[in-house]
């Protein structure tokens, strides 16, 4: 009987790890003076020093997250040669984001076997239990908070860096916070308490651009692609498609994408067809997952508009949104919201590109909006009716 994956032999892939999201690259693009900045932050650990706080911030797919973890992986290297009684600890905190959590897990890294029950604990008793650990193993340690904005209560970071000047930790025991946030306002959103506290050093990512994104993309090729699957001149086409932003995810991505559309087609290599296709499907997914999480007044919303420039086959105006809007709230019991939240939610919508939505003069009748559709109605409908609440407008 032949087996259901078929041989197993891949033509395109040789090592498919290589586009992963958990790749670690052995060099890394473009990013050597955020390293060195990264490096002088953490140095004095080597020396039984203080290190620096820091946070760090940039758009997605910038090598916050990849340029931590190099850091980091070189850093365990020494501690291991030295002995060095330092321990860094990673925190996603879309994952653990609560306080009690964040304590547990820096104490799992710190002194496995201390016992603390996962709830329950008074939030001192949970603090008592990790000075206690930190002053018995006289480690120094750092703690990194990925996707830092997701953190749900600030003062954690005003805990851990007021530690040793309050006397919860001896005086040669030192705790480092580096925060890594998409949002590149984050470090002014911080209470003026929390930035005194930490003192913290801001970096900030810029994207790549498209040479750098095309490099990232070449490394990549000769380790994840058999020889001869993927030329330049389609690595170029791959920057063009989604290298615009100099988000290095969403080229890897897309790199692995056509890859996957060449090897379900059994071809011995990726074309400019698979690459278009790829674009399609992953453009296809980011715009249902954008509509998906949209709140509920917004699919009112853009469901009027998808409905009124299908019916009309035309341009339409605020005027007609709001008309529509206002109907399928009564339909669905909602309270409407005011002319102008239906304006700020055209506009954002024309900022996310779902429409365009040029302002035009009506002389004396004031200002309106013409808006047309960008994105497909079907797949704009198709995903707001994955919200049973719509399904009867
Ligand atoms: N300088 C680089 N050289 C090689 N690969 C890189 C580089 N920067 C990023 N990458 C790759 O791009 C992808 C995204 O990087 P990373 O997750 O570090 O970005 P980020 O800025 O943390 O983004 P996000 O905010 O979405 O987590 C990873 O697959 C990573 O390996």
């Amino acid at each position: 009987m032949t087996n259901i994956f078929g041989t197993g032999a891949s033509k395109i892939f040789r090592d498919r790890s290589v586009l992963s999201s958990r790749y670690m690259p052995e060099e890394l693009v473009g990013r050597d003076k955020e390293i060195k900045e990264l490096v002088e932050i953490i140095r004095p650990v080597l020396h039984h020093g203080e290190p620096a706080n820091a946070i760090i911030s940039g758009n997605k797919g910038t090598g916050k997250t990849t340029v931590v973890r190099y850091v980091l992986k070189q850093l365990i290297e020494n501690i291991e040669k030295d002995d060095l009684n330092v321990v860094p600890v990673f925190i996603n905190c879309q994952k653990i984001n609560t306080t009690s959590r964040i304590i547990q897990e820096i104490l799992n890294k710190v002194s496995p076997e201390a016992e603390v029950p996962k709830t329950g604990l008074s939030m001192g008793r949970y603090y008592r239990a990790l000075w206690k650990a930190l002053n018995e193993t006289h480690y120094t340690i750092i703690v990194v908070f990925d996707e830092i904005e997701l953190l749900k209560n600030h003062t954690i970071l005003y805990d851990l860096s007021h530690a040793g000047e309050n006397m919860s930790i001896e005086d040669d025991i030192f705790i480092g916070i580096i925060g890594i946030a998409d949002d590149l306002t984050f470090h002014g959103q911080l209470e003026q308490s929390i930035v005194s506290a930490l003192q913290q050093k801001n970096l900030v990512f810029r994207p790549y651009d498209s040479d750098q994104i095309t490099q990232i993309l070449e490394k990549r090729n000769t380790s994840a692609f058999a020889e001869g699957v993927l030329n330049s001149e389609i690595i170029k086409l791959c920057v063009e498609l989604a290298g615009e932003e100099g988000n290095a995810s969403k080229v890897v991505a897309l790199l692995e994408k056509a890859g996957n559309i060449a090897d379900t087609l059994g071809s011995g290599e990726i074309t400019q067809e698979h690459f278009r296709l790829a674009n399609e499907e992953m453009g296809d997914s980011e715009l249902i997952r954008s509509i998906e999480k949209l709140p509920f007044h917004s699919k009112l919303v853009l469901l009027s508009i998808v409905k009124l420039t299908n019916e009309l086959n035309d341009k339409v105006t605020t005027g007609q949104i709001e008309a529509l809007y206002r109907k399928f709230c009564e339909e669905t019991n909602t309270d409407p919201l005011g002319r102008t939240s239906v304006s700020r939610i055209v506009s954002e919508f024309d900022m996310e590109g779902f429409i365009s939505a040029p302002v035009r003069s009506r002389g004396r009748y004031g200002k309106t909006r013409l808006v047309a559709l960008k994105k497909s109605p079907h797949k704009i409908v198709t995903a707001l009716h994955s919200d049973y609440r719509l399904n009867q407008l």
